[in-house]
């Protein structure tokens, strides 16, 4: 039988083959970020473990980054107001400086968002595999790369031992065949996937997007359906390269150049599924089902297309309960009536902008829409370019001017309004149209209303003052013409800065990292480890919610702690007070009641637990509160891989009698028993209650609380020699990084900064 382009590159980047309970994948570059570093960086200090290979590793900033502009900028320490996003964003240019890692600084036009600044540079390369500790890393797999996140833990693990921990996941081929009709975008064919398979429908898998469809889609089109892969649950997303991926790669910085360029394309040719591949999930799509979409409720999957209604829990009542359950809490907190048109929903703000949606064609798109038009007066709308690079590129075109005629606020590169963490805030009661990926409550700010849409869309709800069919315009000005065709402009997305041969510099003259970098035996076994488990018994709280996000678990404006701890206090923080300011609780949160004030275990009825962000700092807020252990039906793939890295057991029971029977001990207020050596759950009295599956691997490092990178380390040998094989075959992969010049030399800086690295 033949593989999956996910099975190729898998099998490829296997460290170990051998090690089935344990495997290894080799990174082959590395994206990091203020959010979640500093405490990895910490644990690395602290276990005087170096990181093993600058030369795969770049660094940016984004979420934290005020958006206002930066004419008077002089260094981050200055520009950021606020004191925490102040700490995170020094203390990783501290971390960068103290590890010699490239990194594009605020003062750097090269500067974006993760997702943006990636392919852009030409980092992300066919076959390879990245990582970035941020969910939304499967963007990468636009170009045919497999593209993982993960949380702090695993960041940790990637810069120390330049592998991560991966089970093979399942293969998932979505296939969309035939044209877009006018208006339609790769936003609504992301939405409307959405729409068909729910937030867990790829839970486990890597969907693989293929058809004609997608073949005429630009590579930036592409980037938003694997952006938003996770939103189905997957673990990545990925597009097999071809002609428009290597048409978009040629000539950027990080992408091989002069005769390694014919032997790159030539191995990047072979990068595709067998015919005779397996796949344990198939869709197809007709590409002339989809319209343009937006979402009413709080859920990626809670999609309707311009010309429909919102729906009526009345219809799900007897037969899926838990959704209309679902859709009464979401029309209660997006205030809207059951049945009311998409089109009359009327909005305040509109954002344009985040790792979904923020890249040139985005932009000239939206533009489009809003050339000769005005912002109805009832809306403030911003646009919120993805780099540095792309602001400039679209001011070339004379966008910001189309933008700001209309209107518009043009602002500067970042992360925005897309979560709660910088000051681009939505104020409670507020209702935006979104080209972000998540609309989860208070995702844009307390009380704040998201509905997510195209940047056509979003560009016409703004002069409109309403949701709007974008198709309307279409017609005003041309009733053929395809949005594809609009995002063609003068340089075809040629956004990356100029790029210079640096002839000082060769390959030999880099020191090898796998040499200067290797671990020395104290590094080895140095770390503290992870709590032990054993036996837990205590009353379970009950929750009856399905997808519970991380977002809800721990909302955006915490995880600029740069600490593990301190975190309990605003677990579920929406939902636990009815005032988030003086923490006055609400009597009827589960958490605010005695018997589960001090629960160790928490067991969920509804399934997918903790979809949304890699945020670490959920599982952390959880073990913070007191929890050891949660139960679910099942849970979202990078919550239960940060669980067992912080000694908290995940155990899915898919057995509803079971599931029940835990929550009803929960509520009577009795005890049950987690056994982890013996996989047992027991009640009160000692009677069986369910077995559970747990890996050996996480069984094994839980019972004797060992963390991961210890026991990678063990592997030395065998990475290095992975690394030496990788190196031979595909040596455009490694110090292409180094070679990337300061802003400075390359007229990239900002003038009047004090914070250029000249390097
Ligand atoms: C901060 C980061 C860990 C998070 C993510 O993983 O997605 C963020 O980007 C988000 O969109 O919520
Ligand atoms: S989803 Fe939003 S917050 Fe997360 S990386 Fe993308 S732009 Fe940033």
């Amino acid at each position: 039988m033949g593989l999956t382009l996910y099975d190729k590159i898998y099998q490829q980047h296997l460290v170990d083959p051998d090690n089935k309970a344990a495997p290894l994948q080799y990174i082959d570059a590395h994206l990091i970020f203020e959010v979640p570093t500093a405490q990895a960086f910490d644990s690395l200090r602290k276990n005087s473990r170096p990181v093993r290979r600058t030369d795969l590793t770049l660094a940016t900033v984004d979420h934290n980054v005020p958006t206002n502009n930066r004419s008077k900028y002089k260094n981050a320490a200055s520009f950021i107001k606020e004191p925490a996003a102040r700490t995170q964003v020094t203390l990783l240019e501290k971390n960068i400086t103290q590890y010699n890692i490239k990194y594009f600084g605020m003062s750097d036009l090269r500067q974006g968002i993760v997702h943006v600044v990636g392919p852009e540079q030409g980092l992300t390369l066919p076959g390879s595999v990245i990582f970035c500790g941020d969910s939304h890393t499967p963007t990468h797999g636009a170009v045919g790369a497999l593209a993982l996140s993960g949380g702090t833990s695993d960041i940790e693990h990637v810069l120390a031992t330049q592998t991560v921990l991966q089970k093979k996941y399942k293969n998932f081929r979505v296939c969309v065949e035939g044209e877009l009709g006018a208006g339609v975008y790769s936003k609504d064919i992301i939405l409307h996937l959405l729409g068909k398979i729910g937030t867990a429908g790829a839970t486990g898998c890597i969907i693989e997007f293929c058809g004609s469809t997608i073949r005429n889609l630009s590579m930036e089109a592409r980037m938003v359906l694997c952006n938003m892969s996770i939103e189905g649950g997957a673990r990545s997303g990925l597009v097999a390269p071809d002609d428009v991926t290597f048409e978009y790669l040629k000539g950027r910085p990080l992408v091989p150049s002069g005769s390694d360029w014919g032997k790159a394309v030539a191995y990047w040719e072979t990068l595709h599924s067998d015919d005779d591949a397996h796949w344990d999930f198939n869709i197809e799509i007709d590409a002339a089902e989809i319209v343009p979409s937006i979402t009413w409720g709080t859920s990626p999957d809670d999609v309707i297309p311009i010309t429909g209604r919102i729906p009526d829990p009345v219809n799900y009542e007897e037969t899926n309960p838990f959704k209309a359950a679902a859709i009464r809490r979401a029309l209660k907190y997006m205030d809207l009536k059951p049945n009311m048109l998409a089109v009359d929903i009327k909005i305040d703000r509109v954002f344009i902008g985040s790792c979904t949606n923020s890249r040139i064609e985005d932009l000239r798109a939206a533009a489009r829409v809003a050339k000769g038009r005005k912002v109805a007066k009832s809306v403030y709308a911003m646009v919120v370019p993805g780099s540095g690079l792309v602001k400039q590129q679209a001011e070339k075109e004379g966008l910001d001017v189309i933008f700001t005629e209309a209107g518009f606020d043009w602002r500067e590169a970042g992360c925005s309004m897309c979560l709660a963490m910088n000051p681009d805030v939505l104020s409670a009661g507020e209702r935006c149209a979104s080209t972000t990926n998540r609309n989860f409550e208070g995702r844009q700010g307390v009380g704040g209303r998201t509905h997510l849409v195209s940047p056509v869309m979003a560009a016409a709800a703004a002069v409109t003052g309403h949701m709007a069919d974008v198709r309307e315009f279409l017609k005003a000005e041309n009733g053929s013409i395809n949005v594809t065709q609009w995002t063609l402009g003068g340089e075809q997305g040629r956004s990356y800065g100029p790029v210079k041969e640096d002839t000082s510099v060769s390959a030999s003259d880099f020191v090898d990292d796998a040499i200067a970098n290797r671990p020395t035996e104290e590094a080895k076994t140095s770390a503290d480890g992870i709590p032990k488990f054993d036996v837990v018994s205590s009353v379970a709280a009950p929750f009856d919610m399905q997808n519970i996000n991380t977002d809800l678990i721990i909302p955006g404006e915490y995880l600029k702690t740069v600490i593990r701890t301190g975190l309990g206090t605003n677990l579920f923080r929406d939902i636990r007070y009815d005032d988030i300011k003086t923490h006055k609780e609400n009597p009827e949160f589960i958490l605010n009641q005695p018997p589960y004030r001090k629960s160790q275990i928490l067991v969920c009825t509804g399934e997918n637990f903790g979809c949304g962000s890699s945020r670490e700092h959920a599982v952390w807020s959880l073990v913070d509160f007191g929890f050891k252990c949660v139960i679910a039906p099942s849970f979202a793939s990078i919550f239960f891989n940060n669980s067992g890295k912080n000694g908290l057991l995940a155990i899915p029971v898919n057995d509803a009698e079971a599931l029940k029977k835990i929550h009803a001990e929960g509520i009577a207020n009795r005890e049950v028993q987690v056994d982890l050596p013996n996989q047992v759950i027991k009640d009160s009295e000692g009677r069986l209650i369910t077995k559970f599956n747990v890996d050996a691997y996480t069984k094994h490092c839980l019972i004797n609380g060992l963390d991961d990178i210890t026991n990678t380390l063990a592997s030395e040998e065998k990475i290095y020699a992975f690394e030496t094989g990788q190196k031979t075959a595909f040596p455009w992969l490694f110090n292409r990084i180094r070679k990337l010049q300061s802003p400075r030399r390359l007229g990239l800086d900002l003038a009047g900064a004090t914070d250029i690295l000249d390097w």
